[in-house]
């Protein structure tokens, strides 16, 4: 069984008032759709639907953490322009979630997946539990049964070639996906949704999620800091790989594997925030199988680990301290490349240069060294 999640966040977000849509704007720290992927980043492939306008924004905010989709007039639109992207693929199961939901909470997650075993489709919902009223001209005019209603959440899954054929036939202008299902003769079941899954759609929805956020974060911090340190000799050569990305230049480094001394410094300070010694242990340079390896082995190793081990990794600050190559102008692309080799959001990764004034070995440029810091966070 293959998942595909589809983030659909191509809205415009108009009753959240002016300035940026929603979905950009900022939550405890960071925009409202980094906590959204984030919170699918261990389900699958992640597909993200944006706006024609955000493309950029979404690339330099996600980076390798997802596929990103152009959106289209209106939310089925977008929906199924994902959807359409997947045909051919090994996806069995899609999970739909609306981008504008960033506190959806994992077991709601895995009880839509676990009723696809049964059903086509299936999506959280909650009974209703306010009395109902209709209202005419700010008067009461009648009460409304409220007995098997229920108000509809996301994400909203279903199996893949059924959901498709589903939005190939549809006219548009569905609420939501449930509906484009159910036109198509799908039964869809219904699972328990969660409060804290609360849609952002007024300014004031902003505050709730906020203190939802500070409540969850409080009961259940576990924060691990670990910290690299690694230095590589120059030898003779015309090119230096350093955090993924290769730049020419009058030497090489000298080592074992590719001698990437910064993402040596990272993986490092990835199993030091576990406790889980260094790059030695795991991939002894005493084994030949290693020599000459490509260092995103060691990283994405390191950061699998952490996931496994139940957290993610919070943010990575890398330092590299040489005369030359000039880091400053790569340093971007480096960073990029570190996110995606790491699987999370590259606004959490930076990567950053150091001379050390022509003094030690690095100011006689007999090698380049670096350090870096990392947190980890207990999911
Ligand atoms: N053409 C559209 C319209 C909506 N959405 C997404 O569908 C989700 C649910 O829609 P809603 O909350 O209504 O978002 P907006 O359409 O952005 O809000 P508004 O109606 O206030 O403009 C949001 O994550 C939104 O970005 C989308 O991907 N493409
Ligand atoms: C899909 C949805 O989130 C289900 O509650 C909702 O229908 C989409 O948002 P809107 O406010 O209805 O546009």
């Amino acid at each position: 069984m293959s998942v595909a999640v589809i983030i659909v966040a191509a809205g415009r977000g108009t009753r959240a008032g002016e300035g940026l849509p929603k979905q950009w704007r900022d939550l405890a720290g960071r925009p409202v759709l980094a906590h959204t992927v984030e919170a699918f980043a261990d389900l699958g492939r992640v597909i993200v639907v944006l706006h024609p306008d955000d493309m950029i924004r979404g690339l330099e905010l996600l980076g390798g953490a997802a596929t990103l989709v152009a959106g289209g007039a209106s939310r089925a639109e977008s929906v199924q322009n994902a959807l359409e992207t997947l045909e051919g693929s090994d996806v069995t199961r899609v999970l739909i979630h609306d981008g504008a939901r960033p506190l959806i909470p994992q077991k709601v997650q895995q009880a839509v997946l676990d009723a696809l075993d049964t059903h086509p489709g299936a999506a959280p919902a909650l009974p209703v539990t306010d009395a109902l009223w209709r209202g005419e001209q700010g008067l009461v005019a009648g009460t409304q049964d409220r007995e098997g209603l229920y108000r509809a959440q996301t994400p909203q899954g279903f199996r893949f070639p059924e959901i498709l054929a589903a939005h190939r036939a549809h006219p548009g202008n569905a609420a939501d996906d449930v509906e484009v299902a159910r036109a198509a003769g799908m039964a869809v079941a219904i699972v328990p949704g969660h409060e804290d899954n609360l849609k952002i759609t007024y300014a004031e929805d902003f505050a709730r999620a906020e203190a939802i956020l500070r409540e969850k974060k409080g009961s259940q911090m576990d924060v691990r800091l670990g910290n690299g340190y690694d230095v590589h000799a120059f030898t003779e050569g015309d090119h230096v790989i350093l955090c993924g990305v290769s730049i020419p230049h009058d030497k090489a480094l000298l080592g074992h594997s590719d001698a990437d001394v910064g993402m040596h410094a990272l993986t490092d300070a990835i199993y030091g925030a576990m406790a889980e010694g260094d790059i030695g242990r795991h991939f002894p340079p005493s084994d030949p199988q290693w020599k000459g390896a490509a260092s995103w082995i060691f990283l994405e190793h390191a950061a699998n680990l952490a996931r496994e081990k139940g957290f993610r990794i919070g943010n990575a600050d890398v330092t590299l301290i040489c005369e030359r190559p000039k880091v400053g102008p790569h340093a971007i692309a480096m960073a990029q490349e570190l996110a995606r080799i790491m699987n999370v959001p590259a606004d959490r990764v930076s990567v950053k240069a150091t001379t050390s004034e022509r003094l030690g070995f690095t100011g006689r440029e007999e090698g380049i060294a670096s350090i870096a810091t990392v947190t980890l966070i207990g999911v």
